[in-house]
């Protein structure tokens, strides 16, 4: 026919057998073309699936979900994961076993073919590729769980399931976020709540504080009828190690929250996404902004320092711009309140300081008493008492006294006896070694009234009008 039809036109032989082939792979590429979209039609029509994605909470979920599956368990190509932002259930042991970290098994990724509810469903499962220099906690993963038929109806049974599993496992726990390169939230670790009674402090500065933090959360109407914005702030003052971090836990343990965490030295950071990952928190929630005077030494410039891309006015815009969430608690930790810019901690920022330092006696006494739980409580009473008067007042870090009572989980007698020596150790080799180096900067730096502001416990303004200092 294209001879015929060539003869007709006239043209000679070479440029006919030309006509014919690229007749023939016109055929072949519209046949393929019609083919891939007949499959993508046919597959539309009779198959049904979803999509997860690593950068999404429900990833998490679904993993959590299929750990759980009878399937997991026996899939011969399984991945297996110790860490809680891919968790799963995990296999404890007995005994001396369970203190190994939790395993979890998941489907590996490719094809995986099971049931579900009685129905055929098959999973797959890929990583990005990673490129030369990636970090390969860059890549991402995509699932794709799908079934025959046209409802989704049982997809999205799935993926409740899975929501509600996860759900009710995080009740028990404390989840945080932090950001990740792509400028979103990444759900990175939830641990279980920390009681309010593990953090050492004066009883009455914990009181004041989850008081505080009830009354705001349960205080919308009375904001917005005075068109004040809905947030509070804290900050958390003082030297290392003094349970700054650890009452932020608690507090969200008890107020029942989850942490976001922005770590400003994130180099991926800039202004924009700071502002966009503030917006993007959850109504009710804590965002943690830990060590802020590492970000940010006193606001010489408005530019952002040689470490990050965050420019300090860039930080205020994001705490209480006019896009930043409503309903967010925020708690700033530092070691240097003094290197601060009063901007940062102004009364509407920062509306409660609490002042953590070194270890008093009485705070030595109660750790060591929560050390021995299990044992009598006279006995333990009058032993702590015994070891809280060796230990010097404010001179360690409760962090420095955990450690040492650590190595004496099972002999209170014995940390009573060694507390002295061990103190001794401290100080005379002080001059020494890099560890005990820290020892010396850890001693230094005790001062309680290095910032005009006494111990914990005592409200003192600070500057004026500042927030009240617990
Ligand atoms: N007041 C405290 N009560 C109970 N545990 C404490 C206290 N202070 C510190 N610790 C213990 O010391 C360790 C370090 O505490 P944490 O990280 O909360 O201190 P921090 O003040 O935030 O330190 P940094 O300023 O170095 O970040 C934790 O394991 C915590 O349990």
């Amino acid at each position: 026919m294209i001879s015929t039809f060539a003869e007709k036109l006239g043209v000679g032989e070479f440029a006919t057998g030309g006509l014919q082939l690229a007749v023939i792979g016109g055929l072949l590429a519209g046949a393929r073309y019609f083919s891939d979209y007949f499959i993508a039609f046919l597959k539309k029509k009779t198959v049904v699936t979803a999509e997860f994605d690593s950068r999404d909470e429900s990833y998490s979920w679904i993993l959590n979900w299929l750990s759980e599956q009878p399937y997991s368990r026996r899939a011969t190509q399984f991945s297996v994961s110790t860490t809680i932002s891919r968790q799963g259930k995990p296999l404890t042991g007995e005994g001396i076993d369970s203190l190994l970290p939790a395993v979890y098994f998941l489907p590996a990724p490719g094809f995986h073919l099971f049931t579900y509810r009685n129905r055929l469903v098959w999973l797959s499962r890929e990583r990005s590729q990673a490129v030369a220099g990636q970090n390969v906690n860059s890549l991402t993963e995509r699932i794709q769980i799908s079934t025959f038929g046209r409802s989704r109806h049982i997809l999205q049974q799935l993926v409740f399931e899975a929501q509600k599993q996860f759900v009710e496992r995080d009740q028990s726990r404390t989840v945080v976020f932090s950001a990740d390169q792509y400028g979103a939230w990444r759900r990175t670790r939830s641990r279980p709540k920390r009681p309010l009674s593990s953090i050492v402090i004066p009883s009455h500065v914990k009181t004041h504080l989850i008081d505080d933090a009830k009354d705001f959360l349960s205080s919308e109407k009375w904001y917005s009828t005075r068109g004040i914005p809905y947030r509070r702030g804290y900050l958390l003052f003082g030297t290392p190690g003094s349970g700054k971090t650890s009452f932020v836990y608690s507090m969200a343990g008890e107020l029942g929250l989850n942490i976001y965490v922005v770590n400003l030295s994130n180099k991926s950071l800039t202004d924009d996404t700071l502002s966009e990952l503030v917006c993007e928190t959850p109504s009710r929630c804590i965002l943690l902004i830990e060590d802020v005077d590492a970000a940010f030494v006193q606001r010489t410039s408005m530019e952002g320092t040689k470490n990050n891309s965050v420019t300090f006015s860039g930080l205020l815009n994001s705490i209480d711009g006019v896009a930043a969430q409503e309903g967010r608690i925020l708690c700033m930790t530092t070691n240097h309140i003094d290197r601060l810019d009063d901007a940062l901690i102004r009364p509407g920022r920062i509306d409660v300081r609490v002042h953590f330092g070194n270890a008093t006696q009485p705070q030595a006494r109660e750790l060591f008493v929560k050390f021995y739980p299990h044992m009598h409580s006279k006995y333990i009473t009058a032993l702590a008492q015994e070891f809280s008067v060796k230990v010097p007042n404010e001179k360690l870090s409760m962090a420095h006294l955990q450690g040492f009572l650590m190595k004496y989980k099972q002999y209170p007698e014995e940390a009573v006896n060694q507390v002295e020596d061990w103190i001794n150790s401290q100080n005379k080799g002080s001059s020494t070694s890099t560890t005990e180096k820290e020892d010396i900067e850890l001693l230094d730096a005790t001062a309680p009234h290095a910032y005009d502001t006494p111990c914990i416990g005592t409200p003192t303004p600070i500057r004026s009008p500042s927030p009240p200092v617990l």
